[in-house]
């Protein structure tokens, strides 16, 4: 398929407000794309790259070519010319991607290369395009949207799916095609996610069901840990689904002794002290991060579970937590998280504070009644910590001074617009370790767009952890609120900026 077929889309999609518009433009484009090209296509379509990393900095795409008269290339040439760019490494690397790059647009249309540079920045990215795609694929298919969605859930992408149910004779045979994607214990699923509450009443108030049972489960400040056993043969992934196996050879060694024969287990690993207390969140995301076997031998995670999707041939994903957690205790009995079940918001909120007390993050407030909602914000987990934190996004960042002269170091701070864009509510310098401003002012520096004598303006792409002491009105930012005493905990690279947390939840924790 010519990429200028998916640059006419695109532009379509971003030319209405109409999702049912944007949806019938995007199936129209899905039924004419041959099979070999639809995995690309969706990916496009959807504002990405197949490419996690292509290493091309957004400044080698300013000075760029004119555009071609006429288009000429093809999905598949585009795809493959940036997967070639991803392999290059070494000396030279850069002066090639540049070269690659340079003979990349000379070929493209105007209006494609407009798609390139939106799709090599990520400007095209955002949340809400990925559900479009996914129902588009289902009016291409013929199918009821949530067989689609459900298909990609256990897939853990959409490419996949896409393909399948495109690639069948007709709608039964794409809805029989759409069941084969189960759960296959050795393959990541998307994670459920959590909302959150302010405090333990307001989560008991937020969640379904009335006043049955709820599980209040310990939130333990590791890292996601989804981890698989066939046998002998355990495979860990995390949160965004990378295979870390290799670099946690103890949780490998802690899941291969359970006796069960096939898991699907989702926990949090983490750093323990030798009397059980969690060491700092930074120890374990170095340690896990880690290739050096000397680093990885002098401290080892633990795994702790809060979930079981499979055990032994029974799939457990629709089945209600309650279920899920007897499985749970009796496969892997040493290694679950603390929990208290009670329909008592009192006796929630004394375990809240105790386990605050012990230096764990805060709690889980969960649902017993409702199944594993993979990949979604379920309104079945609710979590709640005593301090505030968001996740926000970096529009900029200024040279720092005296001891930070040559670092890049105080950070402007945005929280999404879903309406589009990013609304900044403050500035941080606090909390940067020598270690983050030398890593910050690397990565700032790939991300950069433009530059004026106060800032250096960046693709907002990298998400950071903010902790802060409250919220106040402000006529300086345009939100018309800032952040008191913000400070950075941690740059996190496991969530993009499409995921990164929105001003409709920053006004709610301010109380309008
Ligand atoms: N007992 C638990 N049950 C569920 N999640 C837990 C538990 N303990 C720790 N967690 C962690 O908390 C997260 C739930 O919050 P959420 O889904 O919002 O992810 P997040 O944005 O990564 O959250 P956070 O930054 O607050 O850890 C999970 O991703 C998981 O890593």
């Amino acid at each position: 398929m010519l990429l200028a077929e998916v640059a006419a889309t695109s532009d379509a999609v971003a030319a209405t407000r109409s999702r049912l518009a944007k949806r019938a433009a995007i199936a129209d484009l899905l039924r004419r794309a041959p099979a070999d090209d639809v995995e690309i296509v969706v990916a496009y379509v959807a504002g990405e790259l197949r490419q996690r990393r292509t290493g091309l900095g957004w400044r080698s795409l300013r000075d760029l070519p004119g555009p071609a008269e006429d288009p000429s290339l093809e999905v598949a040439d585009v795809d493959a010319t940036f997967a070639a760019m991803a392999d290059l490494a070494g000396p030279g690397s850069a002066t090639a991607r540049a070269a690659a790059a340079a003979e990349l647009f000379a070929a493209a249309t105007e209006r494609e290369q407009a798609l390139l540079r939106g799709l090599v920045s990520g400007e095209l990215r955002q949340g809400a395009l990925d559900a479009l795609v996914l129902d588009a694929v289902a009016d291409a298919a013929g199918v009821p949207a949530p067989e689609v969605r459900r298909a990609a859930m256990f897939a853990g992408a959409t490419g996949p799916v896409a393909r399948a149910a495109l690639a069948a004779a007709g709608p039964a045979e794409a809805v029989a095609a759409l069941s084969g994607f189960m759960l296959t214990v050795g393959r990541a699923v998307r994670p459920m996610l959590a909302q959150s509450a302010p405090d333990v009443a307001a989560a008991f108030a937020k969640l379904p069901g009335g006043d049955v049972a709820v599980s209040v489960d310990v939130k333990l400040d590791g890292i996601r840990i989804q981890v698989h056993k066939a046998g002998d043969e355990v495979r860990v992934f995390t949160r965004s689904l990378d295979d870390i196996t290799g670099r946690v050879p103890e949780i490998v060694e802690a899941v291969r002794a359970l006796p069960a024969g096939a898991l699907v287990l989702d926990g949090e690993a983490l750093a323990v002290d030798a009397g059980g207390r969690p060491r700092p969140f930074q120890e374990t995301a170095s340690r896990s991060a880690t290739r050096d076997a000397d680093v990885a031998a002098a401290m080892t995670l633990t795994p702790f579970f809060f979930d079981c999707l499979h055990a032994d041939g029974r799939d457990l994903v629709d089945a209600p937590l309650r279920e899920r957690l007897e499985v749970l205790d009796a496969v892997a009995g040493p290694h679950v998280v603390t929990r208290l079940t009670t329909s008592d918001p009192a006796a929630a909120e004394e375990f809240f504070a105790a386990a605050v007390r012990d230096g764990q993050e805060g709690v889980v407030v969960k649902a017993t009644d409702t199944p594993y909602e993979a990949g979604r914000r379920g309104a079945g987990w609710i979590k709640v910590k005593p301090r505030h934190t968001l996740d926000l996004v970096v529009l900029a960042v200024e040279w720092g001074s005296g001891r930070r002269r040559g670092w890049l170091s105080n950070i402007h701070l945005g929280a999404r617009d879903p309406a589009g864009g990013f609304v900044m509510l403050g500035k941080t310098f606090k909390g940067m370790t020598d270690e983050m401003l030398a890593w910050q002012t690397e990565r700032f520096l790939e991300l950069e767009t433009s530059r004026d004598e106060w800032a250096v303006h960046l693709r907002p792409e990298q998400v950071v952890e903010i902790a802060f002491d409250g919220l106040q009105r402000s006529t300086r930012y345009p939100g018309g609120l800032a952040l008191r005493f913000a400070r950075v905990l941690r740059y996190r690279d496991d969530k993009t900026a499409a995921e990164a947390d929105t001003i409709d939840t920053v006004r709610t924790l301010a109380g309008l």
